[in-house]
């Protein structure tokens, strides 16, 4: 049989509480996208610490301009084929929009990423009520969550774009306040995203667990990017606070790499990447 992982030194797996101790420790952590096995491997080759399959796959693979029509089944379908592409590297997967209508559905999107498809972890955007009571209650069935706050793309409607979050001062408030209710609920992880760097610099401080940063300034205690901005693939305008990283090398895997060396080193994001 065809071995995908064939070629891929051991590692030790990425683990949550491993997570925590890397911030601890001050080490940076590296996560991109994924949403297929071969990228999947690319990731793992390149020793990233997680991959996420992100509704982004909305945007990205299906050509849609939001994450809003994508649905459970697609998003346990992509977790499914980036599972079989891992060994070592910590699955996360994003509940989809509207996952969130009652904890029931909460529940058997958690139970379907995770036990049918592979990921270890869950991420959900928001820190409403009813968002932290789904926290709470993956929290409770030993499913780890990922918070995700700031720039969160299935509100887009109600921030009327994909707009930077936490300019005002009462705002960026507000996120702080927000970030430290999602970890008070049982969140092991925070993304922040689309925030100045002030404000990333302030959750990431005043919170015991990591905070992986996309648009949030250098500060985080990781960094997140959609695999296809940081290879220059995506169609249309891709973000400013995102690189790309196969300008000037010739593969996929030596631009994977180059991403985690400057996230590790701290080279990036630079302040052209950064919103204040
Ligand atoms: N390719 C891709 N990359 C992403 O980072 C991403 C997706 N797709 N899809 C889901 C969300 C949507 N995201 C986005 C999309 C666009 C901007 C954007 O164009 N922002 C403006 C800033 C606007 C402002 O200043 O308020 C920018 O110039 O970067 C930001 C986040 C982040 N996520
Ligand atoms: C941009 C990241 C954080 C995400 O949620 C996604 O890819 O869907
Ligand atoms: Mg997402």
């Amino acid at each position: 049989m065809y071995v995908q992982n064939a070629n891929v030194p051991d590692r030790k797996p990425v683990t949550v509480p491993g997570l925590l101790a890397m911030k601890t420790q001050g080490q940076r952590i590296v996560m991109l996208t994924a949403y297929d096995a071969s990228f999947a491997w690319q990731l793992e080759a390149a020793g990233v610490d997680i991959a996420l399959v992100g509704d982004s796959l909305g945007m990205v693979v299906q050509g849609h301009r939001s994450t809003l029509p994508v649905t459970l089944d697609h998003m346990v379908y992509h977790t499914a084929a980036v599972a079989r592409g891992l060994s070592a590297t910590l699955l996360v997967a994003d509940l989809p929009f509207m996952a969130d209508r009652d904890i029931s559905h909460v529940l058997q999107a958690g139970a379907r990423l995770v036990g049918e498809a592979g990921a270890a972890m869950v991420k959900i955007e928001g820190a409403a009520p009813h968002i932290l009571e789904a926290i709470a209650a993956l929290t409770a069935r030993a499913i780890p969550v990922c918070a995700h706050l700031g720039l969160t793309p299935q509100s887009v409607h109600k921030f009327g774009g994909f707009r930077i979050q936490g300019r005002e001062q009462a705002a960026a408030d507000r996120v702080l306040a927000e970030a430290l209710t999602v970890q008070a609920a049982g969140a092991d992880l925070l993304v922040m995203e689309g925030v100045p760097v002030e404000l990333g610099k302030r959750v990431t401080a005043a919170l015991s667990i990591p905070v992986i940063g996309i648009g949030a300034g250098p500060h985080c205690d990781g960094q997140v990017l959609v695999i296809h901005d940081m290879l220059g693939i995506t169609p249309g305008k891709r973000p400013k606070f995102s690189k790309d990283f196969l300008a000037g090398r010739d593969s996929v895997g030596a631009a994977i790499a180059a991403y985690a060396a400057d996230v590790r080193s701290g080279v990036f994001p630079a302040p052209e990447h950064c919103f204040n």
